[in-house]
């Protein structure tokens, strides 16, 4: 889960290269209202905060008031703005100084790695009519010799920053990667997160896309005007006579070789009309893949399209109402396992492309299984499914696909929500608690939150959907910035699962050596015996959790990350699962040389062994990230799985997600106690959905089904409401812990990691970012409580020293100023090494 802090380098965070254009005057996500006194109920939840949040975030809907417009510059002088008052730009010119040039066309634009702007550029005469916001340019920055490549994301009349600019020196887009609406949202990203601009363009539009995979160039000709006079097209000799006449009759370019098959003549004619100028050109880009689909849709599932049961219908037309309302209404679909939320997005969808308009269905990746995209793929003419196992061509081809209007659906994870789907109608997130929508590198999005406000701007629904809803969602509700549709019961009036909870802690209810208690043991048997199917439930791969010498208490860790390395059975290694350190398993202790090393703990693969040897007749398939590496071996394990070739799945947390076999008929969870005794206040909170979730994936058919839960806390709330089904006793519980400290979705919590190769400095280093942070507070006069900087459970990653600091406060517009204001000038001498990393509504604590 930390693997994308060393992929993608975080905000540097030395000295930043000042441009050569003057800086930034106002830049365009000026936090205008970020020291305005909080709204009543702003950031009373997190919706609260999301509404507040987004809307104010100036530069995302200021620059909707102006940006509609088509041609290259706006005219009319740009709006004089008042944000130069706050403390936050006392740098600034002040106003009376500034002597407007109103003749200058001005470039807008922002940087990878410069995280404060927009800069201004002149565009030059030439280029007027070629760049428009959304494109990539090259332009000088600081003192770097060669140009470095920057987003445009305006074009305006008017140079007010009283100071020569430097010129746009390339335009590097024939058009617009992104349309206005999607600028906008980049902006706000930016603003919000904490992110440079250039980052977030980065994650917008996928690298393939950028770098135009699967494309060539294409030289096309038409008619040069020379050619209108007929006395000299007359006096041709007759082949280019023929070609010639024949491409101004087409009356659209054509490549050389289209030319010369229609011509039937061969390149010596089309030469010498070139050569007389005759002929113009005209370079093209295009695709060179026509479809690619490596994927097969079928899994075997029949394609038919139920009569929807009472909530359904309800859900549906709760859902069609806001369609037709075209507002930008959030609506939260809880519904309890195997209800047929997807039954619900289908049809929502159809409403959607009856009026011409697409959806996007968000997805946790894991759960684009055949299964899903087969679902979609049935239903709508035209869907466009986003995975990471794409070649770059496929991905620039779909997204081209995507942007020309020709895809009803696109379905995909998170990063699918940047979709640039034309006539976007309605956003959808399936299994909206997932924590794979927020992304772990930069920029450290949350798809939910994006996806609000990419439907806020547009004026369209989102509607979330889970059967164990975020409490940020829920709160959300309760406090009126979303819609409840509730699906109580399941399709067909299944009953839901009976869970039985197993107490470890009674020495009798354990088996002596193994994991799995005699109950668990029991009722696989029974089950197998029916020819029912087991899922068993362990979120730990690998085999030994840790490996420990017994004579002297030594063990064996990461030397980058001291964490215990994790031993795996296939290959006799010993892993470090923060960082993939691997070294050979030691036979004895590398401390004392004792010869009888003990592997504890327990991971997966300790846990197939085992039920292989209790259960020898069973056919038994493992799933986690170590045997899912190949490509498709996903798939190829669940339609296995599905056909009944295998007896008995376990796995981690990837077995817990939307699976729908009915002839699952007993589900079993080694250890509830996993993720609850994590030093994180979602702890309880990702207990109750993965116990709830994967008790879901039972008694989807007609021959019912039952959960054996193992717990050493069988008191715990979570434990005890998952073992319920009791979604509302769980959330009300759970929504009174976080108020006695503010903890999302009550208030805004954000977390700043300070990493470094010195201990000493680093820590020196976190503090002198919190007497920042503490003078900001002050000057803001923000209420903002501030914890730390200590060493986060991971305190070491990569041979770094790693620190943190939480910020926590109610209303998210004074957090984030507060952070804006004391990084803004925060420099790092290069020598020190240290970095740090601003994450907003963090997921992981660790
Ligand atoms: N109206 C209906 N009549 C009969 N069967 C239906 C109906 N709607 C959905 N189903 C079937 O019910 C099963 C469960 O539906 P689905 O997988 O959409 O549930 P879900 O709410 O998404 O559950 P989960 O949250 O567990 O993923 C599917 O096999 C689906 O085909
Ligand atoms: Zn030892
Ligand atoms: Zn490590």
């Amino acid at each position: 889960m930390l693997t994308g802090e060393a992929s993608h380098p975080d905000i540097p965070a030395g000295p930043i290269p000042m441009p050569s254009a003057v800086p930034p005057q106002r830049p365009s996500d000026t936090p205008r209202t970020d020291t305005r006194p909080a709204e009543p109920d702003a950031g009373e939840n997190d919706a609260a905060a999301e509404v507040s949040g987004s809307l104010s975030a100036p530069g995302f809907f200021d620059a909707c008031e102006n940006a509609d417009d088509d041609s290259p510059i706006p005219d009319g002088k740009p709006v004089p703005d008042q944000a130069t008052q706050g403390q936050l730009f006392e740098t600034d010119p002040p106003p009376w100084e500034l002597t407007v040039q109103e003749d200058v066309a001005v470039a807008s634009v922002v940087f990878r790695d410069a995280p404060y702007g927009p800069y201004d550029y002149r565009i030059p005469a030439e280029l007027r009519d070629r760049l428009h916001p959304g494109m990539r340019v090259h332009v000088p920055l600081g003192r770097r010799k060669r140009p470095t490549v920057g987003w445009c994301i305006e074009t305006k009349l008017g140079n007010q920053t009283g100071k020569t600019l430097s010129d746009v020196a390339e335009v590097l887009d024939d058009a617009p990667l992104c349309d206005r609406p999607l600028v906008r949202l980049v902006t706000w990203m930016s603003h919000y997160y904490q992110s440079p601009a250039g980052q977030v363009f980065d994650a917008l539009i996928p690298s393939s896309v950028r770098a135009s995979a699967g494309t060539r160039e294409r030289t096309y000709l038409s008619p040069a005007p020379a050619s209108a006079d007929e006395s000299v097209v007359d006096a041709l000799p007759a082949k280019q006579q023929r070609a010639l006449r024949l491409l101004i009759a087409a009356g659209k370019p054509m490549t050389a070789s289209q030319l010369m098959v229609h011509a039937e003549c061969t390149a010596g004619p089309i030469n010498a009309l070139r050569k007389k100028g005759l002929l113009s050109e005209d370079t093209r880009r295009e695709m060179t893949t026509s479809m690619p689909t490596r994927w097969q849709t079928s899994d075997g599932e029949k394609t038919e399209t139920h009569e929807l049961t009472d909530d359904q219908s309800n859900a549906l037309g709760r859902i069609t109402a806001a369609l037709d309302s075209a507002a930008a209404k959030t609506l939260l679909l809880h519904g309890v396992t195997g209800s047929g939320k997807t039954e619900v997005y289908i049809r929502a969808i159809e409403h959607v492309v009856k009026f011409g308009r697409a959806a996007i269905v968000l997805v946790p990746e894991i759960s684009l299984t055949p299964q899903t995209r087969g679902r979609f793929e049935r239903r709508f003419a035209s869907v466009a499914v986003l995975h990471s196992q794409m070649t770059p061509a496929e991905r620039h081809f779909q997204w081209q696909r995507i942007r020309r209007g020709e895809v009803q659906v696109v379905v995909g994870p998170r990063s699918a929500v940047f979709a640039p789907l034309p006539r976007l109608g309605l956003i959808i997130l399936d299994e909206e608690h997932d924590g794979s929508f927020k992304q772990d590198s930069q920029p450290r999005y949350h798809a939910r939150k994006v996806a609000f406000a990419r439907a806020q701007s547009l004026q369209i629904p989102l509607l979330l959907g889970s059967a164990t809803p975020s409490l940020e969602s829920w709160y959300a509700t309760q406090s009126g910035h979303a819609e409840l549709i509730s699906m109580p019961s399941r399709v067909g009036n299944r009953p839901m699962p009976d869970v039985q909870l197993v107490d470890l802690r009674i020495k009798d209810e354990r088996s002596r050596g193994g994991a799995i208690s005699r109950q668990l043991h029991l009722a696989v048997n029974e089950t197998l015996r029916e020819k029912g199917q087991v899922i068993l439930l362990l979120n730990r791969r690998g085999f030994a959790t840790t490996i420990q010498c017994p004579s002297c208490g030594h063990v064996v860790a990461c030397p980058d990350c001291e964490m215990p390395l994790t031993h795996h059975r296939d290959g006799g290694k010993a892993v470090c699962h923060y960082c993939d350190y691997t070294i050979a398993t030691p036979p004895w202790c590398p401390e004392c040389r004792f010869d009888g090393i003990r592997y504890g703990g327990l991971g997966t693969q300790k846990l197939e062994v085992e039920v292989k040897k209790r259960f020898p007749e069973a056919r038994v398939a493992r799933m986690d990230s170590d045997t899912m590496r190949r490509p498709g071996s996903h798939q190829k394990v669940l339609s296995a799985f599905r056909s009944g070739e295998l007896d008995l799945l376990l796995g981690t947390q990837m077995i817990a997600k939307g699976l729908d076999f009915p002839n699952v008929l007993l589900v079993g969870v080694i250890n509830a106690d996993a993720a609850l005794h994590f030093p994180d206040f979602r702890a309880g909170e990702r207990t109750f959905q993965l116990v709830t979730q994967v008790a879901g994936r039972t008694g989807r058919g007609n021959r019912g089904g039952r959960v054996i839960v193992q717990t050493f806390s069988p008191e715990h709330m979570a434990i005890q409401a998952a073992s319920r089904h009791d979604y509302l006793q769980f959330a009300e519980a759970e929504i009174a812990n976080r108020r006695k400290f503010n903890y999302p979705p009550l208030g805004s919590v954000a977390r700043i990691i300070i990493r470094g190769a010195v201990e000493d400095v680093t820590e020196a280093t976190a503090n002198s970012l919190l007497q920042r942070l503490e003078s900001s507070r002050e000057r803001l006069g923000a209420e903002v409580r501030l914890l730390g900087p200590a060493p986060p459970p991971i305190a070491k990653l990569r041979g770094k020293y790693r620190f943190h600091l939480l910020l926590q406060s109610l209303d998210p517009l004074q957090l984030g100023a507060t952070i804006r204001m004391a990084t803004k000038t925060f420099k790092i001498p290069e020598k020190d090494d240290v970095q740090y990393v601003i994450d907003i509504d963090p997921m992981d604590m660790l």
